[in-house]
């Protein structure tokens, strides 16, 4: 593993934010279930990606990658059994696929990496009970084996554990010869990304009655229709950039998409509540900043975003507060943990609480020597917090980053980013 040194400097530049990791996910799965062609442009083959195009090849699609375009036919997917899907370190994946592999009696074996086998599945183990559907499971490492085939039925799942359950359960159920409903059991969080699912599931031709998310009428016998469709960028990753010009930087981000139904599009409301000024420039998105002001910030329905929004407020005037953030404890690590102690290390005021952090502003990092946690999001976090440190800031396991944005280096790099890459002994 190799570690990097940031030596503090102010990123000024034009960055193409990166394509939206949660709806390549969607589209890619659902032009995988279409009996037909489809070409999905604006790929960017992060880790998380590349296990969902080779989760959906193990049940016989064909996918052909490009340099940044993947061309699908559906017309042999469910042509293989016995499916073998390593979902790497992907929540998605994982929670996606559950669902789509058992669509056709089938035996699948999952497994991963990192924190993976920690993150519940609770969910689906009471539905396969419920059905008798056979599995077989480790604790802490994923190592799941699925033995039967998914049924309709009267689906009772929480909404306040992972939304990616319920997306699982929507691309599969319209595939059943039978009609499903999905009731949602606790109010219903992550939101946004219910919205993607619904909004691609109807590009490629699935209908679903949604009685205001609180409950799903999947008919079954539907068929997905083959469609062409591109990426657009990705809130979760611009926030770093939109982040890092409310804090002092000049950054003009482009390809993003002001109408999207990105839930992560929230940190847009939450700068401009601290103070911030966004601008549409000639080529894109621009955040500016001085002296922001303190806010209290709602994680319940854009989870991965608060790191870095953190580090906003963390150098705003006065206290600030982070509620409803419980369930960024079982992302790819304890989140709030990582975002409390790594600010903290760098100089910062965070306190902890069960669901969520308060955080009093300083007027700048002192540096330090970080963890990244091996998360992506945290070493993501800790390089924009580098941008306001008096001294260096050196963050472990770079490579992190390539679970969603392979290029984060070179983009951070290209911003005038000063990086010495350190190799530490295995
Ligand atoms: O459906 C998705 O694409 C995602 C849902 C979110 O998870 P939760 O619904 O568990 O918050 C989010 O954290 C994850 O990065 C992507
Ligand atoms: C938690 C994340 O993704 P996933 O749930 O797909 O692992 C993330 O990208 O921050």
């Amino acid at each position: 593993m190799t570690a990097v040194k940031i030596t503090p400097t102010k990123l000024s530049g034009v960055v193409q934010v990166p394509p939206s990791k949660s709806l390549a996910h969607r589209a890619i799965i659902c032009a995988s279930l279409a009996k037909g062609i489809s070409r999905i442009d604006n790929i960017e083959y992060s880790k998380d990606i590349q296990a969902t195009i080779k989760a959906m090849q193990s049940l016989g699609t064909k996918i052909e990658k490009y340099d940044d375009y993947l061309i699908i036919d559906g017309t042999t997917t469910y042509t293989k059994q016995n499916s073998e899907i390593d979902c790497e370190e992907s929540g998605s994946t994982l929670r996606f696929m559950v669902p789509i592999a058992i669509v056709e009696e089938n035996k699948a074996h999952f497994v991963g990496r990192g924190n993976l086998g920690k993150r519940p599945l609770n969910t689906f183990y009471e539905i396969f009970e419920r059905q008798n559907i056979g599995y077989l499971y480790k604790e802490d490492i994923l190592d799941l084996y699925v033995i039967g085939k998914l049924k309709p039925d009267h689906y009772k799942v929480p909404g306040n554990i992972s939304s990616q359950f319920i997306t699982g359960l929507l691309f599969a159920l319209p595939l059943l010869d039978g009609d499903s409903i999905i009731e949602i059991t606790s109010p219903l969080e992550s939101k946004g990304y219910i919205d993607l699912t619904l909004q691609m599931l109807n590009q490629y031709g699935i209908k679903i009655v949604n009685n205001d998310y609180k409950s799903f009428i999947v008919m079954g016998k539907q068929e997905y229709q083959a469609h062409d469709y591109r990426v657009e960028a990705d809130f979760s990753q611009a926030a770093f950039y939109l982040v890092a010009g409310a804090i002092g930087n000049d950054v003009v981000l482009t390809d993003l998409n002001l109408d999207s139904l990105q839930g992560d599009k929230a940190t847009l409301e939450f700068l401009e509540a601290m103070g911030a000024k966004i601008s549409v420039v000639s080529d894109g998105i621009k955040v500016t900043g001085e002296n922001l002001a303190a806010t209290i910030v709602d994680a319940s329905q854009c989870p991965d975003v608060i790191p870095v929004v953190s580090v906003a407020l963390a150098l705003a005037q006065g206290k600030s507060d982070v509620i409803n953030a419980k369930r960024l404890r079982i992302k790819e690590c304890d989140r709030i943990i990582a975002t409390r102690s790594q600010l903290n290390e760098l100089g910062g005021t965070v306190t902890e609480l069960p669901d969520g952090m308060t955080i009093r502003g300083v007027n700048e990092f002192t540096g330090g020597n970080c963890s990244s946690f091996a998360d992506h999001r945290i070493a993501m976090m800790l390089a924009i917090a580098a941008t306001r440190s008096s001294q260096p800031v050196v963050i472990d396991n770079m490579e992190c980053v390539e679970k969603s944005y392979p290029n984060f280096w070179e983009d951070y790099q290209s911003l005038g980013g000063i990086i010495d890459v350190i190799d530490v002994e295995k």
